[in-house]
């Protein structure tokens, strides 16, 4: 069996451009790439780098350089197909009002919020706007064209323009990668799938929050319940190998979309 996920009559389809086979589990997907965008999830030192959120709080993080150029991979490619890459960026204001205080779950959850309760010299160092912690890491720079959309909790749907910027572009397929594929990546694309976005995770360009089982635990989930899994160099393929990536990080503000996030 295999989905296609092109709709007949779209406003802003002409029908001129083909939809292409992305192989996946549990099948295939049909798309085009002028209904689809890719998703960076959160690639900030916080969650990749040594010395970041994740790290301070006792998760593992040594393996995720071979994510980085996997995700490079996936944005040259998809750079190349003209799809809009979309980068998430989590995180609050410097005085965490956006994190939400004692009466929001998010303060007793956010491992973030807990390290820096237990080590107070951190406080206004982890997921603060403007800190390196918050920033993206150097190798995934957006460049011009790109979206950058500031999150305040897991799910980008959440008090974003996330799902305005998608409706008013066409955009019905969600590609996914980043960090973590168990927590902000399975939120987002969850609450896609209950407004109808089609969500396809790519599972070597992801990474856990967790031990190994973790990962496979989300994408279990995602391929039974709430979306598809697909690979890497199958998106490439699919959508055509464009350099090796390392133009990626060049860093160019210029004509870069940054939308505004809403106090939580
Ligand atoms: C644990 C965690 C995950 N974030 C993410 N980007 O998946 C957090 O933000 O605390």
């Amino acid at each position: 069996m295999s989905i296609a996920t092109e709709q007949s009559g779209y406003a802003l389809n002409t029908g001129a451009e083909p939809a292409l086979e992305l192989p996946g589990k549990p099948e295939p997907l049909h798309m085009r790439a002028s209904e689809t965008a890719l998703v960076v999830v959160d690639m900030q030192n916080a969650y990749s780098t040594i010395g970041g959120y994740l790290d301070r709080a006792g998760f593992d993080v040594s393996s995720t350089g071979p994510v980085i150029r996997q995700i490079q991979r996936a944005i040259a490619a998809a750079r190349a197909a003209g799809m809009p890459v979309i980068f998430f960026q989590n995180g609050w204001d410097a005085e965490y009002v956006e994190a939400g205080g004692p009466g929001s779950p998010n303060w007793y959850k956010s491992n973030a919020l807990k390290t820096m309760r237990k080590e107070p010299e951190l406080n206004g160092s982890l997921l603060a706007k403007g800190t390196w912690d918050y920033d993206l890491v150097d190798e995934l720079k957006p460049q011009a064209g790109d979206i950058v959309i500031p999150k305040p909790r897991y799910s980008g749907f959440f008090n974003t323009s996330f799902d305005s910027i998608l409706r008013s572009r066409g955009i019905r397929n969600l590609v996914f990668t980043g960090i973590a594929t168990n927590v902000c990546v399975e939120s987002t694309l969850r609450d896609g799938f209950f407004l109808e976005y089609f969500g396809v995770v790519l599972a070597d360009a992801t990474h856990q929050a967790g031990p190994e089982f973790i990962q496979q635990a989300a994408l279990y989930n995602i391929e039974t319940f709430f979306g598809w899994v697909s690979s890497t160099d199958d998106f490439c393929r699919t959508f055509g190998e464009a350099g090796t990536g390392a133009e990626t990080g060049a860093e160019s503000d210029t004509d870069t979309v940054q939308t505004e996030s809403t106090t939580a």
